[in-house]
């Protein structure tokens, strides 16, 4: 029999949303009852399964009715755990280390192989995290908690409860969670032991309730060799399941309690899992919709907040490994899991044809990639073959930062701030490129690409002249109003407030322009020694200008419009570009 046909076949599904199914072996008391595999694999990739069950006519013989399922990859009962992790799982170790955040789910009926198989992976993973080949000094922290309906329990501290707090930034908190470091793979294993033996043993004291709770292991990689970076983050998540058909007739109110808050809570995790990947791959189209991600709706979801907040800016990976019993016995349960697993698969519209635009990075292959960032990144450029090996320009602006800016200072001579200013600049680009249609429908021969260039003259958001002609002409010689200078403060403004000995001023007018009440930062009449404000040149000598100084994010800037200093010309150093980022309402140094 054919499979379903929920493919279809011009779409492909997201590569950051991988869906696979496990079957595990038959264990050796399902052989000695004589019990069937009613589960088989028809192709590993995309993976498809055949689901056979024996339904009971009211009249006659029982029939055999059989369907198709289809996930990105399957394995079979002879795959090993080494050779899954190797398949699909393994690409998110780099991607974390780089400061990504991935997550696997595991997820099946009870005695399908979850907590075999995640803790397999656990191991693994903490093995490449520790002793692989990964470049750049980081700390790791493991925290291992449980969810069960709405409580919360420390896994690492006896089990105790904790609570899932949203603090003041909308951040989810543990509170009352511990978090360990872990320098060898020999600590990570002791505490997954230990994890895993406090929730089978309270699991034992509480009638085997352990595939009633979720159990969240969160590693956390600290990255110290690039300012600013934020955590990579793994989560690995072995999710309450589904009950086996041979259980359902233990059920007891306080079991069909838990039943129902496990659907709620694994259904809020189905939208938001594709509503996430949906908004990720969405990233780079023009479309205006807007998935709906209800993360707020469980504990679960709360917590894994970093996964799916539609608000935050990172791209998030996941592998959903559905495990399935392929006893004939539990057929009922095994199809819901495939069933489920089938729902969190995302189609990627195929895009045709896209055409190369100069000013819209998700329409540049490899080669016109690279041709940006030698000609955009600063001196020295940053190499282009070590930044994106590989990647388009779509792929390129969904790597994590931490991992962006790595990149670039493998280029020798490249610091933080280049690299950090260079992502800002092509993040600048693809904003610009997306605010409206009628910016990137310019002619790619149309002048220098910058954000300017793909600008009308009248939607202003950097301090560049517009003229590219008079960069040519020495900035002092061309003062106006809006153009940022460097500039060495003179003793009375020396206010410590430099940023990498960078003092940024934004000029406003000749100091003389201004009445005789208006005042600067320190208090000082502006207007004192007007007299000797012109030149021999009729040129002014002394500017009225707002302070800039560093805001709260790195490397950003904010203007304090009202807050002035007189600047003497003599004491500018340079004219700086600052542009203006709407997302953040900062200003940004250009490169
Ligand atoms: N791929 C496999 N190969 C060999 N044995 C397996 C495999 N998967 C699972 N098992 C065995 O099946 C049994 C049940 O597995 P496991 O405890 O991982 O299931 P589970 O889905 O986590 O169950 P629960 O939800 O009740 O905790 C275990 O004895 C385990 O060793």
């Amino acid at each position: 029999m054919q499979p379903k046909p929920n493919v279809t076949p011009n779409s492909d599904s997201s590569l950051d949303n991988l869906v696979c199914a496990r079957i595990r072996p038959l264990a050796e008391e399902e052989v000695a009852a004589g019990l069937p595999a009613s589960i088989f694999i028809r192709s590993r990739e995309p993976g498809t399964f055949d689901a056979h069950e024996l339904r009971h006519a009211v009249r006659g013989k029982p029939v055999l009715r059989s369907s198709a399922y289809t996930v990105d990859r399957s394995y079979g009962p002879d795959i090993s755990t080494e050779t899954i992790y190797e398949d699909a799982v393994q690409h998110l170790v780099p991607w974390v280390w780089g400061g990504g955040i991935g997550t696997l789910f595991a997820y099946g009926q009870t005695g399908s192989g979850k907590t075999f198989t995640i803790s397999g992976i656990e191991k693994l993973a903490a093995k490449d995290l520790l002793e692989g080949n990964l470049e750049g000094d980081r700390k790791m922290f493991i925290s291992v908690t449980e969810f069960a309906g709405n409580s919360a329990f420390d896994l690492l501290n006896g089990r105790r409860a904790i609570s899932v707090l949203e603090d003041a930034f909308g951040n989810t908190q543990l509170a009352g969670a511990l978090e360990h470091e872990v320098k060898t793979v020999s600590e990570v294993l002791a505490h997954i032991e230990y994890a895993t033996k406090f929730r089978l043993t309270e699991a034992t004291k509480r009638n085997d309730t352990s595939s009633r709770s979720h159990a969240v292991c969160r590693i956390r990689i600290e990255i110290h060799d690039i300012p600013g970076a934020e955590d990579g983050i793994l989560y690995l998540v072995d999710l309450a399941g589904s009950e086996a058909a041979r259980d359902r007739d233990t059920h007891e109110p306080q079991r069909m309690k838990e039943a129902k808050e496990i659907n709620v809570s694994l259904s809020v995790l189905k939208d938001c899992i594709r509503g996430k990947v949906e908004a990720d791959v969405l990233i780079g189209t023009q479309t205006k919709k807007k998935p709906y991600v209800p993360f707020r709706q469980s504990a679960l979801t709360k917590v894994l907040k970093h996964v799916f907040d539609p608000a935050g800016t990172r791209v998030c990976k996941n592998v959903i490994m559905a495990c399935v019993n392929p006893c004939l016995l539990d057929i009922s349960a095994s199809r819901n899991t495939l069933r489920y697993a089938e729902m969190l698969r995302v189609f990627v519209p195929q895009v045709k044809g896209v055409k190369y635009r100069s000013g819209m990075p998700t329409t540049w292959n490899n080669e016109q990639l690279r041709e940006w960032i030698t000609a955009n990144s600063g001196s020295p450029s940053v190499d282009a073959t070590v930044l994106a090996p590989h990647e388009t320009g779509a792929q390129l602006l969904r790597l994590p930062a931490p991992e962006f800016e790595a990149r670039c200072m493998k280029t020798p001579g490249v610091i933080h701030e280049q690299a950090f200013a260079f992502r800002q600049k092509l993040w600048q680009l693809h904003v610009d490129s997306r605010r409206s249609k009628q910016k990137t429908q310019v002619e790619e021969d149309d002048g220098p690409d910058t954000v300017l260039s793909h600008l009308n003259k009248f939607d202003r958001s950097s301090s560049r002249e517009l003229d590219a002609l008079t960069q040519s002409i020495p900035f002092k010689d061309r003062i106006r109003p809006g153009m940022a200078v460097s500039w060495t403060p003179t003793k009375e403004y020396d206010m410590g407030c430099s940023w990498e000995e960078l003092n940024i001023a934004l000029i406003l007018c000749p100091a003389t322009a201004v009445g005789p009440t208006t005042q600067d930062t320190m208090g000082r009449r502006v207007d004192a020694g007007s007299a000797s404000n012109k030149m021999a040149d009729g040129k002014y000598k002394r500017y009225l200008c707002a302070m800039v100084s560093p805001a709260v994010l790195p490397g950003a800037f904010e203007v304090s419009m009202w807050r002035y200093v007189v600047v003497d010309v003599d004491d500018m150093d340079k004219e700086v570009i600052l542009e203006y980022d709407s997302a953040t309402r900062f200003y940004h140094l250009a490169v």
